[in-house]
């Protein structure tokens, strides 16, 4: 058995582990009172597990909040104070009954402890029930595709999802239903028409762009009539550095995912090794954090500033630092004109596409 005392344990233990049943107070905080924390979390517990059975346990907030804990897909619910009995037949009925589905359609959770991601998730599971298209812009590895995925889990377009990039598309998907369409800007002129003949059709799929530039370079590289279906809603999700308390919370969530998917004792992490984790650049934002903090864990010590990772680190963003700049300068010169400054460059224009996506120019 497993227990956890907030909604981020609770979603990395299941994450983690193969949980068969959940038993969730709907007032897991002292003193909380109205269950909507516990129907938020039993929410995002459903997110990563569709099929998972719930058990609510309400007490101070009544059965109108257990029947919405139905409504939202709790299996069952019980009132405090319980009848031991009846907690123990209706737990044994369950497991008797469920699936045993454990990792199979299990997404990745979606931590958000920053108050700025708190409101970007809020504002997705808002718009998720809706048919509208949206944006979702921001630097490689923030954790775009994951939030698209939310979007989609949480809608009512429960059927397939088509996934694919913009930058080697030859042709849109024939089928409707949820496209999640990567580095969006790179659309060629052709498709763009095309997307918007299809978002004009009476029942047109429902678009979920991700792309690497701000909002601002997304709207100035498509199209206006297509602007006009996908810029309904614009989520701009902020590098990791700008989001110390995600940093914290993403660091013991992977250390604990880690350790238990690689059967590996948890390595320890004090309030120092979180500050120095803030401290960092993370250039490629939440990936890099995952690969390695993964890498602490199969490693079993912490290495960040070890001779052997720290003049690779230092390199690879030097590397980085000094392709950014030239890329940028050659952009200056020639007025933006992507055509001279690849040419400058020597690079063809999907590939200068494609570094101006990456470096979010
Ligand atoms: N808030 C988060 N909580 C947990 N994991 C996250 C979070 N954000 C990102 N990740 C993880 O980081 C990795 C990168 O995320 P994702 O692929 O969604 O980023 P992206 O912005 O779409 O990147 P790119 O633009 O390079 O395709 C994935 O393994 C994802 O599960």
């Amino acid at each position: 058995m497993l227990s956890a005392y907030n909604a981020p344990e609770a979603l990395t233990l299941l994450a983690s582990h193969p949980v068969d049943l959940v038993l969730l107070d709907l007032n897991y905080t002292k003193g909380a009172r109205t269950g909507a924390e516990g129907l938020a979390l039993l929410k995002d517990m459903l997110v990563l597990r569709r099929d998972l059975p719930v058990l609510v346990v309400t007490g101070h907030s009544g059965v109108t909040i257990a029947v919405e804990a139905m409504r939202a897909g709790a299996t069952d619910f019980v009132m405090k104070p319980w009848n031991n009995d009846r907690l123990v037949s209706l737990v044994t009925s369950v497991l008797e009954k469920g699936g045993r589905n454990h990792f199979s359609d299990a997404e990745p959770v979606l931590i958000a402890a920053s108050q700025v991601m708190k409101e970007i998730v809020g504002e997705a599971d808002r718009i998720a029930a809706t048919r509208a298209s949206v944006v979702i812009s921001g630097p490689s590895g923030v954790g775009k595709a994951l939030l698209a995925r939310r979007i989609h889990a949480l809608s009512s377009d429960g059927g397939a999802v088509q996934v694919f990039s913009a930058e080697d598309c030859q042709d849109l998907p024939e089928a409707g239903g949820v496209w999640i369409c990567r580095d969006i800007e790179a659309l060629s002129p052709a498709l763009q028409r095309r997307l918007t003949d299809r978002l004009d059709e009476s029942v047109p799929p429902r678009v979920i762009a991700l792309s690497s530039q701000d909002p601002a370079g997304v709207s100035a590289r498509l199209q206006p009539k297509l602007m006009l279906h996908l810029g309904m809603v614009t989520l701009k999700i902020p590098p990791l550095r700008e989001r110390p308390d995600d940093v914290a919370a993403l660091t013991s969530h992977f250390l604990h995912y880690f350790s238990a998917r690689h059967g590996l004792p948890e390595p320890e992490c004090d309030a120092s090794r979180i500050a120095a984790l803030q401290a960092e650049a993370w250039p490629q934002n939440v990936r890099g954090l995952r690969a390695a903090v993964e890498r602490v864990v199969i490693m079993g010590e912490w290495q960040v500033s070890s001779d052997k990772t720290a003049p690779q680190t230092s390199e690879a963003l030097t590397l980085r630092d000094t392709e950014r700049s030239l890329v940028e300068a050659a952009l200056h010169r020639n007025s933006f004109n992507v055509t001279k400054a690849a040419k400058e460059l020597g690079l063809t224009r999907p590939a200068l596409y494609r570094r101006m996506a990456r470096y979010g120019l």
